[in-house]
């Protein structure tokens, strides 16, 4: 067993409790101020929380180095966060291995190129991925110098398959990300590569689902990209994404093909071609990717299946070994909490709808389908709205969470009760504040009723969050003010940001003279696994960030 093995007893806490470990997906903390919607929503128990017991409240660092990112300037997002929580060690993550590997030119001599680049003398090398310098699934700059290396590399006959997104960055930025790849193509096929733009779509509407949620997303991509077939037909990229703008925002224009003079698709992917799924991130790639690999697929009808060359940019599912070629090899997250509190008999239920099912168990797991022991786990997947806006539908499934939960915790068949409350993330990237305030509100009442269980049952909680995103809705110049557009209009922001995320802990279970050290003034997300196991009466592994707790003699 990988190292995985007996954890040692703490030496003053105890065992059997209770422990509910709470994370309020996009929940940063900031100033108070009209666009902090945590701030406008009602949220009593979350100020409780904060204003009750100094000692038991605090933040954590959940962006850029922290969380295994490049910069400080990187926002944090929910792989690299729960990761941080679930593995209890920064682990170099995707943005940064592949930045590392393009750098080295490792990536060109791995066996994931050289598989896919038996395909270029005769085929055609596709790129399928989310076009923006949003640096959560993807970066431009990657592409960039993958299309250029690439075509040093070989490949003759380019065609690029574009997903905006308007998600991670600003809605109607597209335009300008599809402009700066049309001027890369055209440098290329100078160089004599045939390189072009041949389908596309918003990337909530098109491929990037995740979690299994609605294959019909997956499906409107593979027509375009596969098939060569959309409603709408362009012979321009630029010209197809500010007229389909018209009636959609980034994240969901309705798919394009790009054709030619007779009005046929230029890149539909055929036998014998390569595909490259450029995105490093996980989550929303692994359907597509089913897709392209698996012989045996029902999900939707593919019509034509080609033989091709495919290579993710990272093996998105180490389970599953999804893809099984890929360009750079993904970070090693092994020995994570989840599998050390299994293997010391802790008994598991992970919970969210399912636009966050995998990040309480895929992502937390260290990027691992499936269970550890399933005589001591249960994951349940509470089904999320499909087809319906989040901004629409802001209060989400918080409360099916909470029910779900304080349903587990009064069982009592549960030791460690794990959920993620998505309101304040899925309803924050909708951009629309009134409804990110109303989906705020529904994260604390399903909070609430998580911790009034801990409380019958003389539980302890944890509740902490994976990154900012609904504390702050409005664009910013250096100074920290809100910038306005052209027409004097507020620009919103629908990504993540940057600041750092509450951790309570307390509840009726909880040891007297346990409070936060104040010796990790940095800890981030990472500290959070230790200091859970801490509360379940073990000592983490030495080689975990430190606990965030220490229990002082009273
Ligand atoms: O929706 C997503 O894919 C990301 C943002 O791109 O959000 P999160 O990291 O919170 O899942
Ligand atoms: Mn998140
Ligand atoms: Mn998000």
């Amino acid at each position: 067993m990988n190292g995985v093995g007996k954890l040692e007893d703490h030496p003053k806490l105890p065992k059997g409790k209770t422990v509910a470990v709470v994370v309020l997906d996009g929940w940063g903390e900031n100033k108070p101020h009209q666009y902090n919607c945590i701030h406008v929503a009602q949220t009593p128990t979350m100020d409780s929380l904060k204003q009750g017991a100094p000692e038991k409240w605090r933040l954590i660092r959940a962006h850029g180095p922290a969380v295994g990112l490049p910069t400080e300037d990187d926002m944090g997002n929910s792989e690299v966060g729960h990761n941080a929580l679930g593995a209890g060690r920064i682990f170099a993550q995707g943005a940064k291995l592949v930045d590392l590997a393009l750098a080295s030119g490792k990536l060109y001599e791995g066996e994931g190129f050289k598989y896919i680049s038996e395909s270029f003398e005769k085929g055609t090398l596709h790129l399928i991925g989310l076009l923006s310098d949003g640096g959560v699934h993807s970066r431009l700059d990657q592409l960039q110098l993958l299309l250029k290396g690439a075509s040093e590399h070989g490949a003759k006959r380019i065609r690029v398959h574009i997903l905006t997104d308007g998600h991670d960055v600003s809605d109607g930025s597209s335009v300008g990300f599809v402009e700066t790849l049309e001027n890369d193509l055209a440098n290329l096929r100078e160089k004599g590569i045939d390189a072009k733009i041949a389908s596309g779509g918003g990337r909530m509407y098109v491929t990037m689902d995740r979690y299994e949620n609605d294959w019909d997303v997956v499906k409107r991509g593979w027509d375009a990209q596969v098939l060569g077939e959309a409603p709408n037909k362009f012979t321009n990229a630029v010209e197809a994404v500010k007229k389909l703008r018209e009636t959609a925002n980034d994240q969901y224009l309705p798919p394009f093909v790009v054709v030619d003079e007779n009005n046929e698709a230029v890149g539909p992917i055929v036998d014998g071609d390569a595909v490259v799924t450029f995105n490093f991130r996980a989550d929303r790639m692994v359907m597509l990717a089913k897709a392209l690999e698996y012989q045996d697929f029902d999900k939707f009808d593919r019509v034509r299946y080609p033989k091709i060359r495919y290579a993710g940019m990272l093996q998105y599912d180490g389970e599953l070994k999804l893809p099984s070629h890929y360009l750079v090899s993904p970070p090693e997250i092994d020995r994570t909490s989840g599998e050390y509190l299994v293997r010391n008999n802790i008994r598991i239920f992970a919970c969210s709808e399912t636009v966050k099912f995998g990040h309480v168990t895929f992502f937390w797991n260290g990027n691992r389908s499936g269970y550890f022991n399933p005589q001591l786990e249960e994951y349940v997947e509470i089904p999320s709205d499909i087809g319906i806006a989040f901004n629409v539908q802001p209060k989400m499934k918080a409360s099916e969470i909470g029910e779900k939960a304080r349903d587990a915790i009064l069982s009592r068949k549960f030791d460690q009760v794990r959920v993620n409350i998505p309101n304040g993330d899925m309803v924050g990237h909708t951009g629309d504040i009134q409804a990110t305030i109303v989906g705020c509100k529904a994260a604390d009442e399903a909070v609430k009723v998580i911790l009034d269980a801990i409380e019958q049952v003389g539980g302890i909680y944890v509740v902490t969050a994976d990154h900012g995103n609904a504390e702050d809705m409005v664009k910013r110049n250096k100074a920290g003010e809100p910038l306005y557009d052209e027409n004097g209009e507020l620009q919103i922001l629908t990504s993540h940001t940057c600041h750092p995320v509450p951790i309570a802990i307390g509840g009726p279970g909880l040891a007297p003279g346990v409070r936060f050290r104040n010796d990790v003034p940095d800890g981030g997300l990472a500290n959070v696994a230790a200091t859970v196991m801490n509360l379940h009466g073990f000592v983490a592994p030495e080689d975990y960030e430190p606990t965030l707790i220490e229990v002082v003699d009273n």
